[in-house]
């Protein structure tokens, strides 16, 4: 079984097709990206993946479950970072991720996830006392700490200097290497082409290409997902 099916996908608000026609598929282990400038549609695609949207059209599974009427099934076996996640100020590190582990009936460890994360030794921190790299970080564990199998992360490293950045990078293969599906949602075409296995190009709601980094320059004749990206929007208007 496929990790994640999204066949036609589609999400209008209003007048605005936010997602026209979007199919990609995510096999499970790996990093996929979806990838893609501001308002391309990737908040709205992940929305629909963790049941916080019901489609206009098309269909979502999700470890074979569609998360529109299994939302709570699904969210058990999901782990989501969404963009601009953020904990009362002063909450403290270990609370937290204590806090979400309650939210799971068989979580991990979350002793275990916050001494793997490094954040041992700010347990005892308060949110708001902490960088923008310990809290990303923290974030990356509380998408961990339901032990999911698949795990959401969206735009995972914005705001981030560069070596808080690459650590991160770090910690997102650990993920893949332990066996977690990973879905990445970035702008950053550095990162997608760092760390993706596989990504989709999404640009006004639709696909401009799916594949490996490499199968992606090569369709386009580029030598960075960047380029890769212009390419395609250029070929698109
Ligand atoms: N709740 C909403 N109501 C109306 N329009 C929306 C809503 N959410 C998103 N949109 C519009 O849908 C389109 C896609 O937005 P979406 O947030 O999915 O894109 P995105 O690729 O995630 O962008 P960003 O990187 O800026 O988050 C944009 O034109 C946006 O303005």
């Amino acid at each position: 079984m496929e990790a994640i099916e999204v066949k036609d996908l589609r999400k209008v608000y209003g007048s605005t097709p936010a997602v026209a026609g979007v199919t990609f598929t995510v096999h499970a282990g790996e990093i996929f990206g979806i990838a893609g400038h501001n308002g391309a549609g990737k908040t709205t695609t992940v929305e629909c993946l963790i049941g916080l949207r019901r489609p206009d059209g098309g269909s979502v599974r999700v470890l074979g479950e569609d998360p529109a009427r299994r939302r709570r099934a699904v969210a058990q076996r999901i782990g989501v970072q969404l963009q601009e996640s953020a904990l009362p100020e002063r909450m403290k590190v270990a609370e937290a991720l204590r806090a979400y582990a309650a939210f799971y009936r068989a979580p991990a460890d979350w002793r275990q996830v916050m001494e793997r994360w490094g954040l041992g030794p700010l347990a005892r921190q308060a949110y708001g006392d902490l960088s923008g790299g310990q809290k990303q970080r923290l974030m990356l564990a509380l998408a961990l700490v339901g032990d999911p199998e698949v795990v959401v992360l969206d735009e995972l490293t914005t705001g981030l200097d560069p070596v808080a950045r690459r650590e991160t990078w770090r910690l997102v293969n650990d993920l893949r290497a332990s066996g977690t599906t990973v879905v990445l949602v970035s702008h950053y075409f550095d990162e997608t082409e760092a760390l993706c296995d596989r990504l989709a190009i999404l640009a006004r709601g639709r696909v401009q290409a799916t594949g490996t980094p490499a199968e992606i320059m090569a369709a386009t004749g580029t030598g960075s997902l960047e380029e890769a990206y212009f390419a395609l929007e250029g070929a698109d208007r």
